[in-house]
């Protein structure tokens, strides 16, 4: 499916739109998935030319993708789809101009992709109505977190769903297109295999880790206000989450996964007051070594606070209150400036009921986002030789090169296009975001009254010793 379309990146000069978005555009040009027709516009409020415009994307453009994927001829037609426009998205008489600037062409799409602070989703919504912007070609895409809390995410999601109705109305959260992740709905649902042990009667706990060793970079007025658990944790942690523990959907489409997945948010077990002493583990980091280079300590970083008291590191010990999942821990962790860029599920199996040898691990389902794709089971085998010495043995898929004759798609690429095609499957739905602030809150808001002070981590290593401990129960620990 190829389709006309506008798509409109406020927010075009920043981190995000430079970094991801107009890369993955460029991309999308590349491997022809966008139509002739397709134009996209930056929007911002610095006030440069289009040709600074584009030196700026193509320098960013040039940093992110595979060297040899930019070709000049290439850089020059995507680069005639480009175009900037200045304009502060505050001011609704902007967008006047903006109508204007863009013309009344029929039948195109028009995608307004919001990728500035969320306190600007609910102006440029109303703004975008206002100028007749927002009709029915015309889909709204909201970058995650979707508010701070449960309250203000309430406040947005009612502002823009007053001006766009739900099917209109793209909510991403970019693991979700994550090629790996996908797979993990493939794995479930497409082998008969894992169906039958998938419960809590096989299955001892889960692990889902997500590692950065990047640190703030230029980003640390929003961070410093937002922290690990907001940036990471509501958002993308949760939704590996319930795509580990869902039930089947009826079939592959937005309404019946994404009401799988409510079901199971609404499930969590809330951790209140007290409780997040015992089930949840803030960190920050302090100065440390990654990869052999000194690294500072976060309250150093630029633009956050000497004296904050934001979590870098955030790691949870969630439990789900259904038939499935009775008794099973989902521990979850997130943090910056770690020992390890990595993201991955471990399913950990129950011991076998009676073991016969003297050596015997259990099984583990990893399965690995980043940086490598890849799903492995690990088993217990014997080794070669005398006597039953019994070794762990993993049973590798690597996706990279199982398919390595296709290049694997970065996630905003896949996103974008659905949004272009107008398919809402690996979006979330308002309930869903709102059921995962719903079980934060609490979480955040027993932080303020008995966990103020996150616990220190040196830079380059797994986090605080605490989190080793929140999981060290029953013989489990951290897999590495
Ligand atoms: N960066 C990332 O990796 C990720 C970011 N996100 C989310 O994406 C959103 C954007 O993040 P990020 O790119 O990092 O933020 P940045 O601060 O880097 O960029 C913000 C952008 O918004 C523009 N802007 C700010 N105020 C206005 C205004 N009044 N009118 C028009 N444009 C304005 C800025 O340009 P100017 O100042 O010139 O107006 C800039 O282009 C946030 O919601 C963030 O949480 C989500 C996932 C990952
Ligand atoms: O949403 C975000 O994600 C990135 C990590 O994304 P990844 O695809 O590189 O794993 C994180 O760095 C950022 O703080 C956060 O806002």
């Amino acid at each position: 499916m190829s389709i006309s379309c506008d798509m409109l990146v406020f927010g075009g000069t920043g981190d995000l739109a430079l970094h991801k978005l107009i890369p993955a555009l460029y991309y999308l040009h590349r491997e022809k998935r966008l139509h002739d027709d397709v134009r996209i516009l930056a929007i911002a409020r610095q006030d440069i030319d289009l040709d600074a415009y584009l030196t700026l994307a193509e320098r960013h453009i040039r940093a992110q993708i595979t060297p040899s994927d930019f070709e000049a001829d290439m850089w020059k037609a995507f680069s005639q789809r480009l175009d900037y426009f200045s304009m502060d998205a505050t001011q609704r008489g902007e967008f006047v101009r903006l109508a204007h600037h863009l013309g009344q062409p029929e039948g195109r799409v028009r995608v307004h992709y919001l990728a500035t602070a969320p306190n600007l989703f609910e102006p440029i919504a109303s703004n975008l109505e206002s100028a007749g912007l927002a009709g029915e070609e015309a889909r709204i895409v909201l970058e995650k977190p979707i508010g701070h809390s449960l309250e203000s995410a309430l406040e947005i999601n009612e502002a823009i769903g007053n001006v766009f109705p739900e099917s209109r109305i793209y909510r991403i959260d970019h693991y979700l297109g994550k090629e790996t992740v996908q797979n993990l709905m493939a794995l479930r649902f497409a082998n008969a295999l894992f169906e039958p042990i998938w419960r809590s009667g096989q299955i001892d706990h889960v692990q889902i880790t997500v590692a950065e060793t990047l640190g703030v970079e230029e980003r640390g007025s929003y961070y410093d206000h937002a922290g690990a658990m907001r940036d990471m944790l509501q958002n993308h942690l949760l939704q590996l989450l319930c795509l580990v523990a869902m039930e089947a959907p009826v079939r592959f489409d937005a309404k019946s996964i994404r009401g799988e997945k409510v079901k199971i948010l609404e499930a969590l077990k809330p951790i209140t007051g007290n409780d997040v002493q015992d089930k949840t583990v803030r960190g920050q980091y302090v100065a440390g070594q990654i990869g052999g280079n000194d690294v500072q300590a976060y309250y150093f970083e630029k633009d956050v606070d000497n004296d904050s008291d934001t979590e870098t590191f955030v790691a949870v010990k969630a439990e789900i209150d259904n038939w499935r999942w009775a008794g099973v821990p989902f521990y979850l962790r997130t943090g910056k400036r770690m020992a390890k860029k990595r993201s991955e599920i471990i399913i950990t199996f129950k011991q076998v009921p009676h073991m016969l040898f003297t050596k015997g691990e259990v099984n583990r389902l990893v399965i690995r986002l980043q940086p490598e794709e890849s799903i492995s089971l690990q088993l217990m085998a014997k080794a070669p030789g005398k006597g039953m010495q019994l070794e762990p043995v993993e049973l590798d898929l690597n996706l990279a090169h199982a398919f390595s004759s296709t290049r694997r798609w970065e996630a905003y690429e896949r996103l974008l296009l659905d949004v272009i095609e107008g398919d809402s499957t690996l979006f979330m739905r308002r309930d869903e975001v709102e059921a995962a602030w719903n079980w934060v809150d609490p979480i955040l808001r027993g932080w303020q009254s008995h966990y103020r002070k996150p616990r220190p981590y040196p830079a380059g290593t797994d986090g605080p010793d605490q989190a080793h401990q929140l999981i060290e129960h029953q013989g489990r620990k951290w897999w590495r």
